[in-house]
């Protein structure tokens, strides 16, 4: 069994699969780098100020759980002291992407007077950052009050910015003061003012970034693209089947119209077909009888003229049957070359032909019929070489407007009668209507 693949499966998959996602992106679990899981000193790290000399006095209360004391008593203002984490090997230029993290999870505790631990990050730059200049890495920095660090906080990375310090200590354009971190190559925590007979203590217990393997913004992204591509194909899909339906249903349309034509054309021939006769290619007797209800029914009057080939007995009997047909060929030839294109002429049947004429004007239809008797009369009828002389008799009678044509046809056949019985070869005009022209000829 086949099958198809409809839009509303597509449309239904492509639902599934954007839940999946927004699922996927909530349950996927994070992306996390643990400067120091707790209890372990996973380093490498660095006191920011060493030693005992010159008053610094920095020293590790306990170096597994990172509790460092930091006391001055030199004749400087301040010192500096804190934890720094190095994310470089060797070569302080190759730093850590780190600008795939969002959050950093600090848990830090401090005893002292110092108004702010300070939480840092360094970046190394290739367009300014020095080697030998270990803090012209960028810096960025976030100032944590004791307050706030009382028990394990999440910091935004977003909340560390560049401090004015280092701007002006730099001095660079102000695109490289932006805040950046794809090349991050230290994070430190440390008191930055650590004045002369102060006491201060620092643990660091834990400091944690944290990230999305893939960001949400990537992945909303990645869905409307996946839904613009999907209604795109979807689009040219359904265009492409409208288009193939469309060129069907014309194929379809164009060989109905063809049958259609054939079938008119057919049936225009089996009309013919049936009004026509098939010996003298004239209107046969049913031919005759729609045009005279024509006429009939146009009630404008006519004439008809009945015409019928003297002795055509006696042709048969001298040329054969085969003879007679041609003898009737070449009168009914003779009778339309003498007519008018509004004339009807038919075979009405064995050696007998009708004429209509439109009108009732009687004088014309028996000139007519005088003029077609002469023709005949003198038409040159040859059949098999051998000439042939052929006459016809004639009856005309008048139907007037609104009159009954059968009535007309049988006056014209008694005057035919008359003809034939005066000897044939002439015409014979009906009288038992009054009429435009005189009835005899
Ligand atoms: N060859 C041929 N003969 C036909 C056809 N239809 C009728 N006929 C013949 O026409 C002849 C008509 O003969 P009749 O009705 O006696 O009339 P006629 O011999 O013409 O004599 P009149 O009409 O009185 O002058 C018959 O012999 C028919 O067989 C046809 O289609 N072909």
């Amino acid at each position: 069994m086949r099958h198809e693949i409809n839009n509303n499966h597509v449309v239904l998959a492509g639902i599934v699969l954007t839940l999946a996602a927004l699922v996927g992106i909530e349950l996927l679990p994070q992306r996390t780098l643990d400067l120091i899981a707790p209890g372990a000193a996973d380093g490498p790290y660095l006191i920011t100020a060493d030693g005992t000399q010159d008053g610094k006095y920095v020293r590790w209360i306990d170096e597994k759980q990172r509790r460092l004391q930091c006391r001055y008593t030199g004749t400087h203002d301040y010192m500096g002291c804190g934890l720094t984490f190095v994310l470089t090997g060797e070569d302080p230029r190759l730093g850590r992407d780190l600008s795939h993290f969002d959050t950093m999870e600090v848990d830090l505790a401090y005893t002292g007077p110092s108004p702010f631990i300070r939480l840092a990050i360094r970046d190394f730059d290739r367009r300014f950052s020095k080697v030998e200049d270990a803090n012209s890495a960028r810096f960025h920095s976030l100032n944590l009050r004791p307050r706030d660090i009382d028990g394990p906080l999440t910091v935004e990375l977003s909340e560390l910015t560049v401090p004015e310090w280092w701007i002006h200590h730099y001095d660079l354009s102000r695109e490289y003061n932006r805040p950046g971190l794809e090349n991050a190559n230290a994070v430190s925590v440390d008191i930055p003012f650590v004045k002369s007979g102060e006491d201060h203590v620092l643990q660091l217990r834990r400091l944690t970034l944290k990230g999305q393997w893939v960001s949400r913004d990537r992945v909303y992204l990645g869905i409307l693209c996946a839904w613009l591509l999907g209604a795109t194909v979807l689009v040219v899909r359904g265009w492409s089947q409208l288009s193939r339906s469309h060129h069907r249903q014309q194929r379809e349309i164009d060989a109905l119209t063809m049958r259609t034509r054939q079938l008119r054309l057919e049936q225009e021939k089996l009309m013919r077909l049936a009004t026509i006769d098939e010996l003298t290619g004239v209107l046969n007797r049913r031919g005759l009888e729609q045009a005279l209800d024509d006429y009939e029914e146009a009630a404008q009057g006519m004439t008809v003229v009945m015409l019928d080939i003297d002795h055509f007995k006696r042709v048969n009997d001298r040329l054969g049957h085969d003879g007679g047909d041609e003898v009737l060929r070449r009168v009914a030839a003779v009778v339309v070359a003498n007519l008018r294109s509004s004339d009807v002429f038919g075979r009405w049947g064995g050696e007998e032909f009708l004429i209509a004429c439109q009108g009732p004007r009687m004088r014309d239809a028996a000139r007519l019929a005088e003029k077609l008797r002469d023709r005949i009369e003198h038409s040159e009828t040859t059949s098999a070489g051998v000439r042939v002389a052929v006459t016809a008799s004639f009856g005309v009678a008048l139907a007037p407007p609104g009159g009954s044509v059968a009535d007309a046809l049988k006056r014209a056949d008694a005057a035919l009668y008359r003809a034939k019985a005066a000897g044939r070869n002439r015409v014979e005009v009906d009288r038992s209507l009054p009429s435009d022209a005189p009835t005899t000829v």
